[in-house]
């Protein structure tokens, strides 16, 4: 059995779904299909997921919300009409997001989130329908009692009962369409995981089912060795393993998400990532060993949106405890923080600025200052993270010198460099204005002149 996702823009139109059921179609082993909200059709265009948060922040504001439901009925009637749906699957939509609309506003978070998801349930919905107009025996089944979600404050992820509730959809004799991006708690309140988290969803569904396969399906013929939009015709990449891709998909590769890669890493299922526009082209297999090919770097990814804290004190080294405290004081405001470059006197702490605002960085300072007693602390933002990716890595040597190098000669300050200790990714943190130029630079040292 193969668990196949299909991204926003491989739903995104009447078109694209009708690829989507011939490649369903054509595969008879593709039981279980996972979809997301109609993306966007061009460069231009908007994803129904942004014009439902601009729906729920409208609604929010006690603003009138009518025009804002139109918009996204109006998605979907492109979508319905083209494919000969008939005009009441939109009078269903638009009475759905009225009721979401109406629902329970006292928790904002959990408002948004169930509004948000509508753009994944109503398009299963659609598209579960019209492949039963096709021919294909389809179901569509709701993520309620079966993908169970931990309870807020904590981010979003399926617990394990989960996998044992979703492993009935292993027996079914139509062809199931769930939506990906949201689950729901044991008490039955919607909570949607982070944004390209349908990619989640069918990984969770992959693991539940003991699927052969998850392909995921996008928009691009393979993943590729750095981001097509900033590099030039990169390199294409026919096999990643499991760790190289989360190190990449943390950093940037958005193609897929990193939460993704855990549900499947788990049970050993291989994911093969591939085109809905060129379904015949072999796609980016992930596995979880590879044969080491002659480049030790598999692929460079930039991620902007970091934040540093730096905190020094004289004979820090000596103080028993002190990184415990320090981090203590990040964790009672609910921070993570993603690496923590130190010396004998100073460490910084480098976090996703998203997690931040102005009276958090405040009381942090203060209390910095105060129970540990420092000589200097202050945050500083606008970092970017550049990584550097490839199993063959552990086994080169010279590699941080020639990244370092190479970034040098384009006159920019590297903030912080961090060797994972798996030595499979180095980290350079970098001013996030010049993360473009620093990609092409490191992309033009470790792939123009190195063969395959
Ligand atoms: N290294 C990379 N390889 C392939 N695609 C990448 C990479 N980095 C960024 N991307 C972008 O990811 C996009 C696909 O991801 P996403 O927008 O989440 O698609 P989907 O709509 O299928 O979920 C591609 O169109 C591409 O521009
Ligand atoms: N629609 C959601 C979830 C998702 O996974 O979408 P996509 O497959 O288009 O990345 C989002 O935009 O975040």
């Amino acid at each position: 059995m193969i668990v196949c996702k299909f991204g926003g823009t491989s739903v995104a139109s009447a078109t694209q779904i009708q690829k989507v059921a011939n490649i369903v179609k054509d595969n008879t082993a593709r039981r279980i299909v996972v979809v997301s909200a109609p993306g966007k059709r061009s460069s231009e265009d908007i994803k129904v997921t942004d014009l439902l948060i601009d729906l729920a922040d409208t609604a929010l504001a006690n603003a009138d919300v009518a025009a804002k439901i139109q918009t996204v009925v109006n998605r979907y009637e492109d979508i319905t009409a083209e494919l000969g749906l008939g005009k009441d699957i939109s009078e269903v939509i638009a009475q759905d997001l009225r009721d979401r609309v109406a629902g329970d506003r006292s928790n904002k978070e959990l408002f948004v989130d169930s509004i948000k998801a509508s753009g994944e349930d109503n398009n299963a919905k659609v598209i579960a329908a019209y492949f039963n107009t096709i021919g294909v025996p389809a179901r569509y089944v709701s993520p309620k009692d079966l993908l169970i979600v931990n309870d807020l404050p904590e981010r979003t992820f399926a617990v394990a009962e989960a996998y044992e509730r979703l492993a009935v959809l292993a027996q079914s004799e139509e062809v199931i369409v769930f939506p990906g991006f949201f689950g729901y708690t044991k008490d039955g309140i919607l909570r949607t995981f982070d944004r390209g988290g349908s990619d989640i969803t069918g990984s969770i569904l992959a693991a539940a089912v003991g699927a052969e396969l998850y392909e995921n399906f996008t928009d691009v013929d393979c993943v590729f060795s750095a981001n097509p939009k900033v590099v030039n015709n990169p390199a294409e990449i026919k096999e990643i393993t499991y760790r190289e891709m989360r190190e990449l998909s943390y950093a940037g590769f958005s193609v897929f998400h990193d939460e993704a890669l855990m549900p499947v890493f788990k049970k050993d299922i291989p994911v093969n990532i591939k085109n809905t526009n060129n379904p015949s082209a072999p796609g980016t297999r992930v596995v979880p060993t590879r044969e080491l090919t002659g480049r030790p770097v598999t692929g460079i990814s930039v991620d902007s949106g970091f934040s540093t804290l730096y905190v020094s004190k004289y004979l820090m080294n000596r103080e028993i405890g002190f990184g415990r405290k320090l981090l203590q004081i990040l964790e009672d405001e609910g921070i993570s923080y993603e690496h923590t470059p130190s010396g004998l006197d100073d460490i910084s702490i480098i976090m996703r600025s998203n997690q931040l605002n102005l009276e958090k960085e405040e009381r942090i300072v203060k209390r910095v200052q105060q129970e540990l007693q420092v000589d200097n602390v202050y945050f500083r933002h606008g970092f970017s993270m550049v990584v550097l990716v490839g199993e063959g890595m552990r086994n080169s040597t010279g590699l941080a010198g020639r990244a370092a190098l190479a970034i040098s000669k384009l006159g920019v300050n590297i903030e912080m460099i961090n060797q994972g200790s798996s030595e499979v990714s180095l980290v350079f943190g970098v001013q996030q204005n010049y993360e473009d130029i620093i990609l092409k630079a490191l992309y033009e040292e470790f792939f123009s002149a190195v063969p395959v």
